[in-house]
C-alpha cells in the first residue's frame, strides 16, 4: 500500500560528504515519525533532503506515490510538504503579522492564539525583536497553518519553554488528526514520546530503530540517545 510519504533507501548529504546511508522510513496519513538520535547523526540532513534544500544522492523519495526527489524545495512545498527549519525560521524584518500571513495557502493564525497568546500580543512588533523561544512558536505556527499534507519538523522545541512545548504537541495532534503526516526531528524525549506513532532512530547517518512507538521502551530510546 502507497504510504502518505515513503522514504527509501535514501543517501545524500552536503556536496560530496554524504551523510545518511540507505535511510528508509514511512510516514501514514494522520501519524507523527520521530525522528531522533544525538548530535550529529543526521538529523537536520534528513529534514532538508525531504524538503528540498538538500539534494537526494540516492534512492527516491515519494510523496502520495510520486516522486518528489528531484523536485526543488519550492515545488515540494506547492505539492504539500512544509517545512520548519531548525535555525533562521523567521524574517526578523517582517512584523509577527507579516511572517503570519506572508505567502498563499494559509490559515488565519487566530486559533492558535489561545495557546501562543504572547503572538497575539506582539502582532505589530518585527520577529527579530523576539526571544529565540518566541521565534520558535512564530516558526511553528506558521508550519501548522499552511495547508500542507506533510509537515517536516526540525527540533521545534529547543528552547522553548515547557508549557509551550506541551501545547505544540497539542496542535500537532490536531494536525495529525486531520490527516496530516508529521515528520519530527526531536532530542526531547518526553516531546517525542508523547506524540508519536513510529520512531526511527539514527546514528552516524544510518537506522539504528525502525519501529512502532508501542514496541520501544523508554531506556530503549535512551540507550541509542547514548550510543
Ligand atoms: N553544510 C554542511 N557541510 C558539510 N557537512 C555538514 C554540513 N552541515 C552538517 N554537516 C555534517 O553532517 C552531519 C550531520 O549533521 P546534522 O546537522 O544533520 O545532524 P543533527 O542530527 O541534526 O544534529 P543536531 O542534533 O546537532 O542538530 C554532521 O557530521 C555535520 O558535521
Amino acid at each position: 500500500m502507497t504510504s502518505l510519504l515513503e522514504i527509501d533507501n535514501l543517501t545524500g548529504g552536503y556536496r560530496d560528504t554524504h551523510v545518511l546511508f540507505n535511510v528508509s522510513a514511512r510516514i501514514e496519513a494522520g501519524s507523527v515519525l520521530g525522528v531522533f538520535g544525538r548530535n550529529g547523526v543526521g538529523k537536520t540532513t534528513l529534514a532538508r533532503l525531504v524538503q528540498g534544500s538538500l539534494i537526494t544522492g540516492a534512492g527516491d523519495i515519494r510523496l502520495e506515490g510520486h516522486s518528489v526527489a528531484s523536485r526543488p524545495s519550492h515545488a515540494r512545498r506547492k505539492r504539500g510538504i512544509g517545512y520548519m527549519p531548525q535555525t533562521s525560521m523567521v524574517f526578523d524584518d517582517l512584523t509577527v503579522r507579516e511572517n503570519l500571513t506572508l505567502g498563499s495557502n494559509r490559515e488565519g493564525p487566530e486559533r492558535y492564539f489561545d495557546r501562543f497568546p504572547r503572538l497575539a500580543e506582539r502582532l505589530d512588533q518585527p520577529a527579530g525583536t523576539m526571544s529565540g523561544g518566541e521565534r520558535k512558536i512564530l516558526a511553528f505556527v506558521r508550519a501548522m497553518i499552511e495547508d500542507t499534507k506533510v509537515i517536516v519538523l526540525d527540533e521545534p522545541s529547543e528552547g522553548v519553554q515547557p508549557e509551550n512545548i506541551a501545547h505544540m504537541a497539542e496542535c500537532l495532534m490536531d494536525r495529525a488528526k486531520a490527516g496530516a503526516g508529521i515528520l519530527l526531528c526531536e532530542q526531547n524525549l518526553s516531546f517525542l514520546t508523547g506524540i508519536s506513532d513510529w520512531y526511527l532512530g539514527l546514528d552516524a547517518g544510518t537506522v539504528v530503530l525502525d519501529k512502532p512507538a508501542n514496541e520501544v521502551s523508554i531506556e530503549r530510546l535512551r540507550s541509542i540517545l547514548s550510543l
